[in-house]
């Protein structure tokens, strides 16, 4: 075996014409599969555990509810709920209190609290009610800027303040100094600070900031907060029975999610595609964890099944086209995808595997979403896959040839080929409301030859995969003699001057300038559940491509996480008042 850019060439099926393959010698799968098909679990809850959540989620809405109470103490309590991962068991409650408080002008009672009014800021846009940066007017001087001199500018205001910032929309410079401002701030005040406090400052300067972050992840973290110590310093601000609905509803929601993953790996093994394509990642569990996070609610099984399994197939279909096919190999196949009949005779037997593993597994999604929905999703699949091929193939040429696109043209094909678009609309296709979704499934393109149409913020939450791929995949992919990143490409532009150091600087911006357009897209065009996909999918991403590409080398901080998601019960030494564990299956 031979060895180029730092790739192994793989020669066992040389024909005649010296055929050589790459490969990236790439870690092997994490998770052993047959030990998680053999793990137990509990179907359902049993009557007494359902009867101890329903009356506790009774006790959280009258919280929620009660009369006189005050707009900052509502407001942590939704803030907690959220935290923790329960609010959507009462998003009905919550947006109508949100919607009530925008009426209003409820930041008008919040004068001298800028922890309150900055959480005030972040529900609304969160929730897609309007908020302007005016509400934040109180605490500024002349010019809109934070006035230093404030004496309610402690740290929980600097910090509340500071994870508020991340809800701008393009163009609010002010949003952009009041974050500067409040990490300034806060690091000055940090070594006067108790070193629990400095710990936890330190924490979320470091970490993505709350709106970023995937909400389940958030939840395990919420619920680790809220132990020992830390639990102690909580114990008086935080209702019990908000903390005991948390615990109870993580591990009743892990174990959903488990009997999933469950019935996810027995596909896999089934496709037998790990054998077939030793040279591709296989990345099943990490797949199930990021579909388990962009849709975690319970009613949402039908969009954590197709994300996983499309998120497998794609993991292996990208190092068909990156690393092991030849350009006419690509081609080929690229074409049995758009001709999507059962003639891929000519095809080489890891491609047919491939290629029937895509067929069947959109046949078995069609089905389930014709007798769930009552209509056929065929065409779309078909388009959707046809045209990740053909963006894929574009990106295999540039490989191949050699040849650096612009940043623009790059951009382009690059959204697509994040995979964001045909993952995203699997899982909107499996969505329940069907009003919700209309207008993101039109097609009315009766003979295939038009384009996919997808919703701006598909693009705007693709385009964050991408760039945050490029930026964490950029060196090990040039070191493997792989196509055109972003980096490479605005290292190139122009008079191809710029360094590294200003590309990933422009990457940076880009993501931040996106996200924004994200924020706005979400907050102007509220569709529900087809938003909080798109949403959580550029969370995800910016978790897994954070320090390194957690989907090709998972390291043991990120096995942990996967871990904690799955198989680790939450445990906070909450009894019930039986005296029952909250832990379940
Ligand atoms: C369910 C779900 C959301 C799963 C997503 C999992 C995930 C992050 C898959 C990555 C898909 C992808 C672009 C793989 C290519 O990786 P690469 O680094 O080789 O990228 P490139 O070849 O496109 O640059
Ligand atoms: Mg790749």
């Amino acid at each position: 075996m031979a060895s180029v850019g730092g790739a192994t060439l793989y020669s066992e099926q040389l024909p005649p014409a010296m055929l050589q393959r790459r490969s990236a010698n790439y870690q092997p799968k994490t998770w052993d599969y047959d030990s998680i098909c053999s793990m137990q679990y509990a179907n359902k809850p049993s009557k007494q555990i359902s009867s101890v959540e329903a009356s506790l989620k009774q006790r959280v809405r009258q919280l929620l509810l009660k009369e006189d109470q005050e707009v900052a103490t509502r407001l942590r309590i939704i803030g907690q709920l959220q935290s923790l991962g329960v609010a959507y068991h009462f998003e009905e409650e919550i947006t109508r209190i949100l919607m009530s408080m925008h009426v209003h002008d409820a930041y008008l009672l919040l004068k001298h609290d800028l922890s309150s009014t900055a959480l005030l800021f972040r529900m609304l846009r969160a929730h897609g009610i309007p908020a302007s940066t005016e509400i934040l007017g109180a605490f500024c001087d002349g010019t809109g800027d934070l006035e230093a001199a404030n004496p309610s500018l402690d740290s929980d205001g600097l910090v509340a303040l500071y994870e508020a910032s991340y809800l701008a929309f393009p163009g609010e410079a002010m949003l952009d100094r009041a974050r500067a401002f409040a990490v300034k701030r806060l690091q000055e005040l940090m070594p006067s600070m108790k070193p629990f406090q400095r710990e936890k400052i330190r924490d979320v300067l470091l970490d993505l900031p709350l709106h970023w972050r995937a909400p389940r992840l958030q939840t395990i973290r919420s619920l680790e907060e809220h132990r020992g110590d830390l639990y102690e310093t909580c114990r008086d601000i935080i209702d019990p029975s908000v903390l005991q609905l948390a615990v109870l509803d993580f591990n009743l929601v892990q174990a959903v999610h488990r009997s999933e993953l469950l019935e996810v790996t027995r596909w896999w093994k089934e496709t037998g595609l790990g054998e077939k394509l030793p040279f591709a990642r296989d990345r099943l569990v990490e797949c199930f964890f990021c579909a388990a996070c962009i849709a975690p609610e319970p009613c949402l099984a039908g969009c954590r099944e197709v994300l996983a399994k499309v998120g497998a197939l794609i993991v292996h279909l990208d190092d068909v086209y990156d690393l092991y096919g030849t350009l006419d190999e690509l081609a080929m196949f690229t074409d049995a995808v758009g001709a999507w009949s059962s003639a891929a005779a000519a095809l080489p037997e890891y491609m047919k595997a491939m290629y029937s593993a895509i067929r069947s597994t959109s046949a078995a999604a069609v089905d389930r979403v014709m007798e769930e929905q009552g209509y056929d999703v065929l065409p779309l699949y078909k388009k959707a896959w046809h045209e990740l091929c053909k963006a894929f193939l574009v990106e295999a040429k540039w490989q191949h040839e050699r040849t650096m696109p612009s940043l623009d043209e790059y951009l382009d094909n690059g959204w697509i080929t994040s995979t964001g678009p045909l993952l995203l609309l699997h899982a909107f296709t499996m969505l329940q409301h069907t009003q919700q979704q209309d207008s993101w499934l039109r097609d009315d393109d009766d003979d295939g030859s038009k384009d996919m149409v997808y919703p701006r913020l598909v693009e705007l939450c693709s385009r964050v995969f991408r760039l945050c791929n490029d930026r964490a995949t950029h060196e090990a992919e040039s070191e493997q003699g792989e196509g055109p990143s972003f980096i490479a490409c605005h290292m190139a532009e122009g008079s191809g001057g710029a360094s590294e150091e200003d590309a990933r600087g422009a990457v940076a911006d880009a993501i931040a300038e996106t996200l924004k357009e994200v924020n706005r897209e979400v907050a102007f065009r509220n569709t529900g559940a087809a938003n909080s996909l798109c949403v959580n999918l550029a969370r995800i991403i910016q978790g897994i491509y954070r320090d390194g590409d957690g989907i090709t080398s998972p390291t043991d901080s990120r096995k942990r996480l996967v871990k904690d998601l799955l198989f680790t019960p939450a445990d906070l030494d909450i009894c019930d008042p039986l005296g029952e564990r909250y832990t379940d299956g």
